[in-house]
């Protein structure tokens, strides 16, 4: 049975707590004014760099900006560790002095130890030690602080005599866990570095390499383990991965928005975070697109679809092309523009790059026939240069050049495939002439999310316009780094830096950004053809096997953590392994990894779900125990079809009023979920009704900044609510199961289904 939450007052006996709470100000005091030393100290360093202004040579220069800018991440990185900064003590046996775990590792200025890293090996037992395998601890204690001042302790004593209570629901430090559980929620993800569970930190400490599946019911902290893993893995393998850079993918802005705090809570700022839209830079795809168009453009099919049609900008004349060149006619045969192809394909190069061998090649046999012509053996190379000029600018030979390799960019192509069924129709196999008909669209037309995946695959097989120059660029530019980081290795010597906190490609790196500063990230996220050395994918269910090449692609080493949901997986066509659903990344080393326990939603709404699932037919394959449950968490109004906006509104008011007395006035979030193509007019409707706008409107516009948020169960995917207002899930339901199993799991507290239409199966006889 799950339990009914505690509070951090009722889980310490009140007799030791007063103790012990002095106990440890006394030793958070110690840690917090070694903060503010340490801030003191860089905020020193930096204000002398910055003094220095900006004379001297520009390699001085540069050097001054690197220090800065080092200085510069640490002071933010110290800042934002103030809250929570320690959080856990481990006793241990032998009574050796008492570990302290925080946010960041600390050391007095005698170099002691004052606060371990939550990501050190040390600090691992604060998360494993169990009483059936208590490792070297005796007790783990939770700090419970608020700003600098301790509020509560919680202490587990990992004994014999503790076992059976500590094996009953595998749980730890439950009374800090229950009221993380239980606060209002702000509309922003806080991290859980304090309460991270066993099954969850053995997801997070797992090996960098390899295709990490995390599977998970709803709540069960797949989010937040994913980042945690992300700040777990900078740590552990900084020297690969900063360089490189981690990638972030998330299903959309808002939902980058909503976890946006956690990394830099955890000390961790240099993660690239993205959505599917907006993995191309450049590119901006926020067009809606039909569910059947997009399902078309996701399957792997299009990639051979793609490979074809950039094929066919390769072409052999039928017969021999005459070419005017100076007066002179040259003749191009098929049987040569066939050799100088094969000669261009065997280099390997995206289609664009191989054209020039292509055209190199073409251009020598023409060079030939031209010299026989005019007379001249071209064996003088000032002769050969200008006849090959005569050739190479002759308006003819390029002409035919082109048609025989014609260089084009992805979003030209897919732009002229979508455009014309005719210039499909060769290269479709695979396709349905409905399929075809789905993927038909006017030129000029905004682009989608489906698309960009195909726009990736084409870039890919295409490169660049000008690769042949940035290539040259990228060249030099490696060349120099080098440079770079030879000399920041002298003056990480001559300056006595160094000490783990700056390596010398770090400072390389910043002295190679001249002017407005860029990180790893910043470069990564502008490059297309970056390489991560990890990716994290969110709510990876809904991914296409498309999109999984595209995330491929930046990931050479198949280093991935992928974390999702299958029964969550959006429309109508539901996937039944993740195999099928990871297409070309399925076939790497996949891990897989599954999180059974839900701190989001009461037992009593999670069940609920999991029953309406299993009566439609869609039982989740990963069905999930809730860690709690809470009174009155599950409630149902009927009302005519007239009345559903009147009532919904009335529901939301009482709603909103509960929640200020139990969470105080003004706390918590709510959001009124509705069938997809509804917000609009549900939110309007809301809006008329005087006493609620200011609930609606408190965010300006921002969804995650309201009180209250009306919004479809795709936008709610991934987020979280104290209390959610459900309309119609039988309209909702029209979205897939998937949808409608979100849209019940995200409240913390409470969910109030309103209704006109019958409700689905599953929901409790009377409701
Ligand atoms: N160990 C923990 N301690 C405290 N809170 C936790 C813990 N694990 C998860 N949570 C909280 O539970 C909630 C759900 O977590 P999260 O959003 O990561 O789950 P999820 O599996 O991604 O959910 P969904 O699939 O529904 O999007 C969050 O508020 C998170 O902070």
């Amino acid at each position: 049975m799950p339990r009914e939450a505690t509070t951090p007052e009722q889980a310490v006996p009140a007799a030791t707590a007063q103790a012990a709470v002095a106990e440890e100000q006394k030793y958070l005091d110690v840690v917090y004014a070694r903060l503010d030393e340490l801030r003191a100290a860089y905020r020193r360093r930096l204000a002398e760099v910055r003094r220095g202004g900006p004379s001297g040579s520009p390699q001085n220069r540069s050097e001054r900006d690197a220090f800065a800018a080092h200085y510069e991440d640490t002071v933010a990185r110290l800042d934002h560790v103030e809250n929570r900064l320690v959080f856990g003590r481990l006793d241990l046996r032998g009574g050796r002095d008492p570990r302290y775990v925080g946010r960041i590792g600390m050391s007095d200025a005698e170099h002691d130890q004052l606060l371990i890293d939550w990501r050190a090996p040390s600090a691992r037992p604060f998360y494993q030690a169990t009483a059936a395998h208590p490792g070297d601890v005796v007790r783990r204690r939770h700090l419970m602080t608020r700003a600098r001042t301790v509020v509560g302790v919680e202490d587990e004593l990992l004994d014999h005599a503790h076992l059976d209570e500590d094996v009953a629901d595998g749980l730890t430090g439950e009374g800090a866990l229950f009221a993380a559980m239980s606060a209002a929620r702000e509309g922003r993800m806080s991290d859980i570095v304090a309460t991270i569970q066993s099954e969850q930190d053995a997801v997070i400490r797992s090996p960098l390499d390899g295709v990490l599946v995390v599977q998970g019911g709803p709540g069960t902290g797949k989010t937040a383990v994913a980042l945690h893993r992300a700040a777990y893995l900078l740590y552990a393998h900084r020297e690969r991965l900063e360089r490189s850079g981690v990638l972030l993918v998330g299903p959309s802005r808002v939902f980058l928005r909503y976890i946006e705090q956690v990394l830099p809570s955890l000390g961790e700022t240099d993660v690239v975070a993205t959505t599917m839209a907006e993995l191309l830079p450049g590119t901006t795809a926020t067009a809606p697109e039909r569910a059947e168009v997009a399902e078309v453009k996701g399957r792997t099919t299009m990639a051979h679809v793609l490979g074809r049609a950039v094929r066919a900008l390769q072409r052999v004349p039928g017969e021999v092309q005459e070419l005017d060149v100076e007066g002179v006619t040259l003749h191009l045969r098929p049987e040569d523009v066939r050799t100088a192809m094969a000669r261009a394909r065997r280099s390997g190069l995206p289609h664009n790059q191989a054209r020039e061998t292509f055209a190199l090649t073409i251009l020598d046999t023409l060079v030939r026939e031209y010299a026989a012509a005019r007379g001249n053996d071209g064996d003088d190379p000032e002769d050969r240069a200008w006849l090959r000029e005569d050739v190479r600018t002759a308006r003819d030979v390029r002409r035919a050049v082109n048609l025989c390799w014609m260089p084009t960019t992805a979003h030209g192509l897919l732009e002229r495939l979508y455009a014309r069924p005719d210039l499909l129709a060769p290269h479709a196999r695979g396709l349905s002439p409905r399929d075809r008909e789905l993927l038909r669209r006017e030129k000029g037309s905004p682009w989608t999310v489906a698309d960009v995946p195909l726009l990736d695959e084409l870039a890919e097989l295409l490169g660049h316009h000008e690769q042949a120059e940035s290539a040259r660029a990228a060249a030099e530019a490696r060349l120099q780094a080098a440079e770079e980081v030879r000399y920041a290795q002298e003056a990480i010597t001559s300056q006595g830096l160094g000490m783990g906190m700056v390596s010398a490609e770090m400072l390389a790196e910043r002295f190679a950004a001249t002017g407005p500063r860029l990180t790893t990230a910043e470069r990564a996220a502008a490059d297309r053809t970056w390489t991560y050395g990890h990716v994290v994918v969110d709510e990876a269910q809904e991914l296409s096997p498309m999109a999984w090449r595209a995330l491929l692609r930046r990931c050479p080493s198949r280093s991935m953590t992928v974390v999702g949901d299958l029964a969550q997986r959006s429309g109508h066509r539901p996937a039944r392994s993740w195999e099928e659903v990871l297409g070309a990344a399925g076939s790497e080393h996949v891990r897989e990894a599954v999180l059974t326990v839900s701190y989001r939603t009461p037992a009593t709404v999670m069940d609920t779900a999991t029953a309406v699932m299993t009566a439609l037919g869609a039982e989740p394959a990963y069905p999930v125990r809730a860690a709690r449950d809470l009174p009155d968490s599950l409630a149902t109004t009927r009302a005519e079809p007239a009345e559903l906006a009147a009532v919904t509104a009335a529901v939301l008011r009482d709603e909103l009023a509960a929640l200020d007395a139990g969470a105080g006035r003004g706390a918590g979030r709510v959001a009124v979920i509705v069938p997809p193509g509804s917000e609009r007019a549900v939110g309007a409707a809301l809006l008329a009704e005087h006493d609620l706008r200011e609930a609606l409107t408190s965010g300006h516009g921002d969804p995650l900044g309201a009180r209250v948020a009306v919004v479809d169960p795709v936008e709610a995917k991934g987020l979280e609510y104290d209390v959610v207002v459900l309309a119609e899930p039988a309209a909702v339901l029209e979205g897939g199961t998937g949808d409608l199993y979100v849209a019940m799991t995200r409240p913390t507290r409470r969910l109030h289904v309103v209704h006109s239409a019958d409700l689905p199966a599953g929901f409790p006889s009377g409701a």
